[in-house]
């Protein structure tokens, strides 16, 4: 027994499932977690000492690669001045400061600890904005695992069989009504049959949590225009897109501004930091200026502040970051394409995904068609030959800075023998 199946056999004594986020189980491709003690760089090594290299990036927040100098030395700079204070700190001024001036519909953004609190928090103040309750989201977009969230959701509830969660009071999800993803008239109708009750639209500007799906041309506008018609919110998710499709994130780079914006995971660079923000009359609806409460011991956390602060400043600095994982992206999409036959490839910038389906993917529904089995087949081809991607078909490849042309070759490559090994 390897290191990894020791550990996971342990871990299942102690912890739901042996692992603390369901995806990580690895239970749709029916293997067992490797467990990873380091990462540098574009690899991360497992507890046996096996390399990989790595397209996960712990889900999106490692767009420099893993172990950045930049990072972590904030990181340990910060460390010796104290963990935590509980007090306000010159780092998240500096943090509001660049989020503020990198996106211009962000006038006052607020720190969390994760996307499903800056989700979570973004929604109780378009509610609490608008006066109306309901919410419209769309099948397939994962926004976080809060209550009213947790409808027809994306990344492992669509691998987990239980598509809306048990556990979630009725009450709670009875307000959240679903749309199509890329399809205006689902949303029109939901405004139409719920005149002056919908607080608020939120999408994933670029649906990463059903696979990835790129958003139709219009489809982002049309919702912006239907939010103005009928005085609801647009709410863009950008746990993903923020800061990884441009500096500006999904509305610098479609060039449609939403009234609440969220954030996460490369902002904290890879500690535990979500944010939301969007326009000033909204966000004066917050405590303590206004009456929507949300509070959060660690918000704003000064460890992982520096290390959001290292990344944000890099990356400002560095536009030839974003060149590069752009020219990666579609590298890597055309050698998918030549490598797998009859299959989707989708993305967006360093975002990208080979359904096992031949498409056109645009939503759930044509997501959902994708051959899970095959896809087990495919994961476990190129763990085996050293090459670590999200073990999920209804999950991103993320490139980072980190990853070279070399890298992207030999994973098309890699692709391409497994799709000659299959016809044998
Ligand atoms: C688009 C999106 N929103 C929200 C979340 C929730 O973020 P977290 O896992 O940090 O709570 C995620 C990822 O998990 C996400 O991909
Ligand atoms: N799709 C999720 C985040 O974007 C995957 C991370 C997780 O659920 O652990």
């Amino acid at each position: 027994m390897g290191r990894s199946e020791e550990l996971f056999e342990r871990a299942k004594r102690v912890i739901p499932g042996g692992v603390n986020s369901p995806v990580r189980a690895f239970g749709s491709v029916g293997l067992t977690p490797r467990f990873i003690s380091r990462a540098d760089r574009q690899k991360i090594y497992d507890a046996d000492g096996r390399a990989y290299t790595d397209y996960v990036g712990s889900w999106g927040p490692m767009i420099l690669g893993h172990n950045h100098p930049v990072v972590r030395e904030a990181v340990e700079r910060a460390v010796k001045d104290g963990l935590s204070f509980g007090a306000a700190t010159e780092h998240e001024v500096e943090m509001a400061e660049l989020v503020c001036g990198a996106v211009p519909s962000v006038e006052l953004v607020r720190m969390v600890n994760s996307g499903t609190e800056a989700v979570m928090s973004a929604v109780r103040a378009a509610r609490g904005f608008t006066d109306r309750d309901k919410l419209v989201k769309f099948a397939g977009c994962y926004h976080g695992h809060s209550d009213a969230m947790l409808v027809k959701a994306g990344s492992g509830v669509m691998t987990a069989g239980v598509p809306d969660s048990a556990g979630v009071p009725a009450s709670c999800a009875r307000d959240t009504l679903t749309a199509a993803y890329n399809d205006l008239e689902s949303v029109e109708l939901l405004f139409a049959e719920n005149p002056g009750r919908i607080a608020a639209v939120i999408v994933e500007p670029v649906a990463a949590n059903m696979g990835v799906v790129e958003p139709a041309g219009g489809f982002l506008k049309g919702l912006r225009r239907l939010c103005d018609e009928n005085g609801a919110a647009l709410i863009f998710d950008e746990v993903i897109t923020g800061f990884r499709l441009a500096f500006g994130g999904a509305q610098e780079r479609y060039g449609v501004e939403a009234d609440l914006v969220t954030y996460g995971k490369i902002i904290g660079a890879g500690m535990p930091v979500g944010a939301y923000g969007g326009r000033r009359e909204i966000m004066e609806r917050v405590a303590p200026v206004g009456s929507v409460y949300q509070a959060g011991t660690l918000s704003g956390n000064p460890v992982a502040m520096a290390a959001g602060l290292a990344q944000l400043r890099y990356l400002r600095e560095h536009p030839e970051v974003y060149a590069h994982i752009e020219s990666l992206g579609r590298r890597l999409r055309a050698g998918l394409r030549e490598a797998a036959p009859g299959c989707a490839v989708t993305g967006a910038g360093s975002l990208c995904c080979l359904f096992f389906t031949p498409g056109p993917v645009v939503d759930y529904t044509t997501a959902k068609a994708a051959d899970t089995a095959r896809f087990a087949r495919y994961f476990r081809f190129l763990l085996d030959r050293g090459i670590y991607t999200a073990p999920s078909q209804f999950e991103a490849l993320f490139l980072s800075d980190a990853h070279t042309e070399g890298d992207v070759d030999a994973l098309a490559a890699c692709i391409a023998d497994f799709f000659r090994t299959e016809k044998n």
